[in-house]
C-alpha cells in the first residue's frame, strides 16, 4: 500500500483511447505498486482531476484533490491496472508550494504576489500549531525565536510545529534563532510579572546579587557582574531604549539605588544601557564576548535542531561571524545555515561593510540601535543598511516596533503605516514583527498590516515607476560568478524592457535566486530548487516565490515540465511571457507559455 498525498501531481503519458494510462516521472523510476481499476477507473471523481497539456511527452497531469491509497496489484497480468511510475509518490507533490501561494497566484495572478518577505517573532501569543498555521496563511515566510525567552524545550517545541505545517501542508517557512548575546539586560520580573511600572521618583535597586525566591519590592536583577563596578553616581539608566530612565544616586556593593526620571513600564529582560555626559558608556561590558557561553548552547541546539538562519545580537565585528560560520561548517552537516548580522550596536556601525560582507544576510534592529545612536539617525542608518546589504547581495531584515501600537489595539497608528511603506519602498527584502506577534493581542492583524501594506505600496511603485534604478556593482570573484551575475543582470533588465510576466530560475545552491531578487524586476521570480532547505533560505529574499522541484540538466524539458505542472494547477496561464535562467545552462530564455 502506497499513500497519495493530497495535490500529488501525476504525469499521465497514454493518450490511447481505452488504453491502459501509464504514469511516468521524467526520471522514469518505477513504483513498486499499481493503482487498481476502480480507484481511478473515472477521472471525473472528485478525488482526481485530469488536466490536458498535450506538449511534450506529457499528455496530462492528474492533480489529487484528497489523498489517497494505492494497493498492490492483485493481479500483476491485469492489464487494467494503472502503472504508476512517478516518484514524485514520495513527495506531497511533484512540485511543492503552499495553498497560500498557489491560491495567490491562481486568484491574482503572479504579478501581483507580495515581493517583500515577513518575519514573525514566535512567543506565548502564537506558538500552538494551529496559531502558526495562522500566520502560514496570514504570509509569514520566516518564524523568529529570541533565545532571550523562553525554554530550550519550548523553542524546540516552535521549532517542530513549524517543521510540521512545512511538511503537512507545503510550507517553506524558514526558521531563526536569535541569539540572547552578551549585553547588559534586566532579569525576569518577581512573580512572573510582565511588566511593572516604574513611578517618577521612586527608588529601584538593580543589583547583581544572585536572588534566589521572590524579589524584594522595587528590585531589578542585572546580568552583567561588572554592573555595580561600572556605573557612577549622576549616570543615567536607560531602559528598552528609554522606556523609563533612572539615575544612579548611590552604590551599595552589588547594589545600586536608582531614581527614577522617567516613569514608564519596566518588561522582563529589557536591555539596559547607561550613559554619562551624553554618551553610552561602553565600559568592561564593551570587551563581553559577542557570543556568550549561553549563546554558544543555544548555537549548538539550533544546529542540532537543523535552524535555517542564525542571528547574532551585538555583532562588534567581522571576525564573530567568520568564528561562527567554520563553527558551523564542521558541526551542521549539510552546514547550510545563514548568519544573519544584527545591526543594533555602535560597534557595529563602525565595521558594517566588513560585517554584512561576512555575513548571509543583516537585520537593522532597531529597538537596541536607537538606545546606542540618537533616535533621530536611525533612518539614515536604516536606509544606509538596507542599500549596502543590496549591493552586497545579502538580505536585509528591517526591525523593531513596526507595529508596536498592535500590541495592544487592533489597529496600527497612521505613523506605523508610513514607517511600514518607506521600509517597503526601500525595498528591504523583509519585515519583521517582534512583541505585535510574539506577546500582543492581535499576532494575525498585525501581520495582516504588513501584507496588505507591502501589497499596497509595491503595486503603487511599480505603477509609478518610482522606484530608483539603482547601479548595482560588480560583486562577483570568479569568472564563473561574473558570468551568473551578467546574466541575471540582463535578464532583469530584460524581463523590465519586455513587461515579461515572470522570470524563472532553476538554482541548485540559490545563488542565481539571489542574484536575481538583488535586482529587484518588475515582475516576480519563480525559483524552482531541488533542496527543501534551500527554498527556505529563499524564502527570507525580496520578489522570490520559491518552489520545490527536481530538475535535470536538460533546460528544455524542465522548461516544459514546469509550464505542465504549474498550468496543470493554475497557477499559470497560456500566453504569458517568460524569462528563464538557470545555474547549469548559462543563457537566457525568452518564451511564451504555451
Ligand atoms: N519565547 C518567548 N517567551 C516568552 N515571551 C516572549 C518570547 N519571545 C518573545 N517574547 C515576548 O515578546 C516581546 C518582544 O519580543 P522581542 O522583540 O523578540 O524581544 P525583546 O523585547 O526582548 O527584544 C519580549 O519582550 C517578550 O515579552
Ligand atoms: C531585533 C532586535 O533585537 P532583540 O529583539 O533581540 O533585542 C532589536 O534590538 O531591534
Ligand atoms: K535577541
Ligand atoms: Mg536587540
Amino acid at each position: 500500500m502506497a499513500q497519495l498525498m493530497q495535490n500529488s501531481l501525476l504525469a499521465y503519458k497514454s493518450p490511447m483511447k481505452n488504453a491502459v494510462p501509464s504514469f511516468s516521472s521524467t526520471t522514469g523510476v518505477p513504483l513498486p505498486f499499481q493503482l487498481k481499476p476502480d480507484k481511478y477507473n473515472k477521472f471525473n471523481r472528485p478525488n482526481l482531476r485530469l488536466t490536458p497539456v498535450k506538449k511534450n511527452k506529457v499528455y496530462a497531469v492528474l492533480e489529487m484533490d484528497k489523498s489517497a491509497v494505492i494497493s498492490e496489484p492483485e493481479n500483476t497480468t491485469d492489464t487494467n491496472n494503472l502503472i504508476l511510475t512517478n516518484n514524485s509518490l514520495m513527495h506531497p507533490s511533484v512540485i511543492e508550494v503552499d495553498s497560500v501561494t498557489e491560491l495567490d497566484l491562481k486568484e491574482n495572478g503572479f504579478r501581483s504576489t507580495r515581493r517583500t518577505k515577513l518575519v514573525c517573532t514566535v512567543g506565548p501569543a502564537c506558538c500552538s500549531f494551529e496559531q502558526l498555521e495562522a500566520l502560514a496563511m496570514g504570509g509569514m515566510n520566516v518564524a523568529r525565536i529570541n533565545m532571550c525567552h523562553g525554554t530550550r524545550d519550548w523553542h524546540q517545541n516552535v521549532i517542530r510545529n513549524v517543521r510540521k505545517l512545512n511538511q503537512e501542508k507545503g510550507y517553506a517557512v524558514a526558521i531563526m534563532m536569535d541569539t540572547e548575546g552578551s549585553e547588559i539586560h534586566m532579569g525576569d520580573l518577581g512573580g512572573g510579572a510582565v511588566s511593572v511600572k516604574a513611578e517618577d521618583g521612586d527608588v529601584w535597586t538593580f543589583s547583581v546579587r544572585a536572588l534566589s525566591g521572590p524579589l524584594p519590592p522595587k528590585t531589578i536583577h542585572v546580568n552583567y557582574e561588572g554592573f555595580a563596578e561600572d556605573v557612577k553616581v549622576g549616570d543615567e539608566l536607560v531602559v528598552d531604549g528609554g522606556m523609563a530612565r533612572f539615575e544612579v544616586i548611590e552604590k551599595q556593593g552589588p547594589d545600586v539605588k536608582c531614581q527614577c526620571t522617567d516613569p514608564g513600564l519596566l518588561l522582563p529582560r529589557a536591555n539596559l544601557t547607561f550613559w554619562r555626559q551624553g554618551k553610552v558608556v561602553r565600559e568592561r561590558n564593551a570587551m563581553l564576548p559577542t557570543i556568550s557561553s549561553k549563546d554558544w548552547l543555544d548555537i549548538d541546539f539550533g544546529i542540532s535542531e537543523g535552524v535555517d538562519f542564525i542571528a547574532i545580537s551585538f555583532v562588534k565585528s567581522a571576525e564573530v561571524i567568520k568564528h561562527l560560520k567554520s563553527y558551523i561548517a564542521a558541526r551542521s552537516c549539510d552546514g547550510d545555515i545563514g548568519v544573519i548580522a544584527k545591526i543594533e550596536s555602535v560597534d557595529s556601525l563602525k565595521n558594517l561593510e566588513d560585517i554584512i560582507r561576512t555575513s548571509d544576510g543583516a537585520m537593522v534592529a532597531r529597538g537596541d540601535l536607537g538606545a546606542q545612536i540618537p533616535l533621530e539617525q536611525v533612518p539614515s542608518v536604516q536606509q544606509h543598511v538596507v542599500q549596502l546589504c543590496r549591493q552586497l547581495n545579502k538580505p536585509v531584515i528591517v526591525a523593531s516596533q513596526l507595529l508596536e501600537s498592535m500590541i495592544e489595539y487592533p489597529i496600527p497608528t497612521r505613523a506605523e503605516v508610513a514607517d511600514v511603506s518607506e521600509a517597503i519602498k526601500q525595498r528591504a527584502d523583509a519585515l519583521m514583527l517582534s512583541g505585535e506577534s510574539a506577546m500582543g493581542q492581535f499576532p494575525e492583524k498585525a501581520l495582516d498590516v504588513l501584507r496588505s501594506v507591502s501589497l499596497r505600496i509595491e503595486h503603487c511603485c511599480r505603477e509609478e515607476k518610482q522606484h530608483e534604478s539603482m547601479p548595482l556593482r560588480d560583486i562577483a570573484s570568479s569568472l564563473e560568478d561574473s558570468i551568473s551575475e551578467g546574466i541575471c543582470n540582463s535578464a532583469a533588465q530584460m524581463a523590465n524592457k519586455l513587461g515579461v510576466d515572470a522570470i524563472f530560475v532553476y538554482t541548485r545552491q540559490g545563488h542565481m535566486g539571489s542574484l536575481l531578487s538583488r535586482c529587484r524586476p518588475d515582475c516576480p521570480i519563480f525559483a524552482f530548487t531541488s533542496s527543501t532547505s534551500v527554498r527556505r533560505h529563499l524564502n527570507l529574499q525580496w520578489g522570490l516565490i520559491p518552489f520545490r522541484l527536481d530538475f535535470s540538466d536538460d533546460m528544455e524539458s524542465n522548461i516544459s515540465r514546469t509550464f505542465a505542472l504549474l498550468k496543470a494547477r493554475g497557477m499559470i496561464k497560456s500566453g504569458g511571457l517568460v524569462i528563464a535562467v538557470s545555474d547549469m545552462l548559462q543563457s537566457i530564455q525568452v518564451m511564451n507559455v504555451p
